[in-house]
């Protein structure tokens, strides 16, 4: 089944007399499993494309289905189920509550959800220490590095249970030794079966994806697909 599928999709932002066409027709299938990085240069409509993907905006015109479910239409309350359970976030800037604990954050997915404080807890601990950070657990995320607080952001993810993650530059805030620390992580969730799509400017930290969509004006120039290496 595709994570993801866009029909035709092109968004327009503005109004009759100030239009842009950030989107022009992008058709796109996005497999379960895949490792995809969006690379292009800033203007060409990356984050554009995520959000609709994401299901944070909606597309002028086209058609896009997650896990085979065309979103249009759909209620509000039907899209923020999406958001929070379907598909998960990781920002550049991390979206962390600043003020609260590791903890706290780590624990927002699970606010709707029938769980004692007991099975929070343990949960929290498992993801935490899956990213090697069990012992920031009751710090506050103000007071962590980059790279604390990006593993914290995927902590969080992963307590979503989404099979989709996306991340809008997610090494953008990192020195290149926690970036590339960051991707290995993201490296290990694909082979644990995570969709992972992935912006970037940064060839090098695209090159951990098996998969790259070039764009460039609201296109999809060029989709370089996985080469799959066979044994002699
Ligand atoms: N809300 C909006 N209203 C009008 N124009 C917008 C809006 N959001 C984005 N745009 C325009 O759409 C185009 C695509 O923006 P988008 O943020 O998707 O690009 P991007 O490739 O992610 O850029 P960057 O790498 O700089 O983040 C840009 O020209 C931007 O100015």
């Amino acid at each position: 089944m595709p994570a993801i599928e866009l029909t035709n999709v092109s968004k327009v932002y503005g109004n009759h007399k100030n239009k842009f066409t950030a989107l022009n027709n992008i058709n796109l299938t996005v497999e379960l499993g895949e490792f995809v990085a969006i690379v292009g240069p800033s203007g060409s409509g990356k984050t554009t494309l995520l959000n609709i993907m994401g299901c944070m905006d909606s597309p002028t015109r086209g058609e896009c289905k997650i896990m085979d479910r065309s979103t249009t239409g759909l209620k509000d309350s039907q899209l923020i189920h999406i958001r929070n359970r379907v598909v998960s976030f990781i920002f550049q800037h991390y979206a962390l509550l600043n003020n609260y604990s590791v903890y706290d954050n780590v624990t927002l997915p699970f606010a709707e959800r029938k769980m004692s404080k007991h099975e929070k807890k343990e949960k929290a601990k498992q993801y935490l220490s899956k990213l090697g950070i069990e012992d920031l657990f009751h710090k506050k995320v103000k007071n962590l590095s980059g790279g604390q607080k990006q593993r914290v952001a995927i902590a969080r993810a992963l307590a979503s249970e989404a099979e989709i993650i996306f991340a809008d530059e997610p090494t953008g805030a990192l020195d290149s030794t926690n970036a590339d620390k960051l991707m290995e992580i993201l490296c290990n969730l694909n082979n644990e079966g995570k969709t992972i799509i992935v912006i970037t400017h940064d060839s090098h930290v695209a090159s951990y994806a098996n998969r790259k969509l070039f764009m460039k004006d609201g296109s999809i120039t060029f989709d370089e697909p996985l080469i799959v290496q066979k044994e002699a």
